[in-house]
């Protein structure tokens, strides 16, 4: 049932809501089908839930900032709060817990606190890698998907265990493969039977599996880690996350959230949020800058004359390269990794645009309407790096630039992101050419719908750059 003054939306069927509504397959067109006949704030029914749909910027800053903490929470009945015992960070309530936990992380992914290596280097040391994929595939076309994959997988696991694994290691193909699964059945009909009929939770269908799938990587492959770092580490001398959380909760013994428990799932949530989103910003990176070779060449030129005489390129030398910064914001515009973010729910009563939105209401979070929103844009349907450049020809980000979301529950990596994109683009594109090889037929923009957006398939030439021979 619909609450009083509650947004407006599409006839709901008693048992599915409004699924009839949705190309499951993928959505996003019909959220836009929908913002336009109902406006920027509509109802949709999810089995028998009722979810808010927030669409356009000025709804997203009203609730998401000015009424950050009111829309602060996270739903807690769903089948993705089962996959991660409603621990963690990503889906962790508000409240202490969360708070606590979330600060703790913030604070850790920052350089410091992280033993000698800092960050930077540990991203070198992973680029280095790619490096050696890419001159073995010099001449030929190549598909970056899994090199991608894997060294946005091994960075993250060099900032939380402190190690790389080979790219065809058989402990990072399993944790893979497992994480495939359960990313299935999140976004399969399974999950949705899950979250609308609580009497079925206990049955042997195919949801169990990924249940199971998660013990395997809680309590074999990550728990093993960290009895692993148990045994390794000198307190006060962290390596690495798990090193720095182990400080933590001996520094907190009494009262305390920090626990085992809490850490194999925050690591787990830190791997997920951190892996996939990374390697398809990159996969997109490669698919538009091997389409638009001109942008990519005014990326080279740019790079050549900064680091001219530098071995390498630093973070701090993204200040001195406009044209690049534009041009890796517009690659996350137009990629869109996480469309409908996480969802959120309402911490209290509270209203939005008018509309009043009881506690507990659950949130979407359409970023898609704002990342290409009429108004906010030069161009807001195209590739074209002018949105992030003014008139001078210097970087500035628009408001609506929002892939990490905003408020208090934006994206913790945003910086660690950042850094991750802007040396691996710089580092690879002031070594390689990549080129769109000419029996490839047209580029297939439109990405695989699923928790984050995937490009499609593709395959790429390598060339070594003559200033580089
Ligand atoms: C291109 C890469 C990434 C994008 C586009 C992205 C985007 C997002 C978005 C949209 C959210 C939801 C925010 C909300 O609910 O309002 C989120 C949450 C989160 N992200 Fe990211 N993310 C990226 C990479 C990362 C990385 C590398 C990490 C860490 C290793 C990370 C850690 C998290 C965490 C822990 C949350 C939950 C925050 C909370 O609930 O308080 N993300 N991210």
């Amino acid at each position: 049932q619909r609450p009083r003054n509650f947004p407006p939306g599409p006839f709901a069927l008693p048992v599915l809501g409004n699924l009839l509504n949705l190309n499951l397959e993928n959505p996003l067109k019909d959220f836009e089908r929908l913002r336009r006949t109902y406006g920027n704030v509509y109802t949709l029914f999810i089995g028998r839930n009722p979810a808010v749909v927030i669409n356009g910027l000025k709804v997203m800053k009203e609730a998401m900032v000015t009424k950050g903490v009111e829309f602060a929470g996270r739903p807690q009945d769903l089948f993705i709060n089962a996959i991660t015992l409603k621990r963690g960070v990503i889906l962790a309530n508000y409240g202490l817990n969360w708070k606590e936990h979330r600060r703790f992380a913030l604070m850790t992914l920052r350089n410091f606190g992280m033993g000698r290596t800092s960050m930077e280097d540990r991203i070198h040391g992973e680029i280095q890698y790619l490096i050696k994929t890419l001159e073995s595939n010099v001449g030929k076309t190549m598909s970056p998907e899994h090199m991608f994959h894997k060294a946005a997988s091994n960075i993250i696991c060099q900032v939380l265990f402190g190690k790389r694994y080979e790219y065809d290691d058989d402990f990072i193909k399993e944790i893979l493969i497992l994480f495939c699964e359960i990313g299935k059945l999140i976004n399969g009909p399974w999950s949705m039977l899950y979250d609308s009929f609580p009497f079925i939770r206990n049955l042997p269908l195919p949801f169990q599996k990924g249940l199971r799938n998660v013990e395997v990587i809680i309590q074999t492959l990550i728990g093993g880690l960290v009895a692993e770092h148990k045994k390794t580490r000198v307190p006060g001398e962290p390596r690495d996350f798990v090193d720095c959380y182990l400080d933590e909760m001996d520094k907190r013994v009494d009262e305390s959230f920090f626990c085992d428990k809490q850490l194999t799932v925050i690591t787990q949530d830190l791997y997920i949020a951190g892996t996939d989103t990374t390697s398809n910003t990159l996969l997109s990176s490669f698919l538009h800058l091997t389409n638009n070779p001109h942008i990519q060449e005014r990326v080279q030129q740019e790079i050549d004359q900064v680091l001219e005489g530098k071995a390498q390129a630093t973070f701090e030398d993204r200040h001195k390269m406009p044209y690049v910064q534009a041009v890796i914001h517009e690659i996350q515009r137009m990629s869109n990794i996480f469309p409908l973010s996480v969802f959120h729910c309402t911490t209290k009563n509270t209203e939005l645009m008018g509309y009043s939105l009881p506690k507990g209401t659950t949130i979407i979070q359409n970023l898609t309407s704002v990342l290409n929103e009429e108004g906010q844009w030069k161009f807001p349907h195209e590739f074209n790096p002018e949105n992030f450049l003014n008139d001078k020809g210097e970087f500035f980000k628009p408001e609506a630039f929002m892939p990490f979301s905003a408020g208090p529950r934006m994206c913790l990596g945003e910086g660690l992101v950042r850094m991750m994109l802007f040396l691996i683009l710089v580092t690879l594109l002031r070594k390689f050419k990549f080129i769109w090889p000419e029996d490839a037929g047209e580029p297939d923009f439109t990405p695989v719908f699923g928790i984050t957006l995937t490009p499609r398939p593709y395959r790429m030439k390598v060339e070594l750059r003559s200033t580089n021979d």
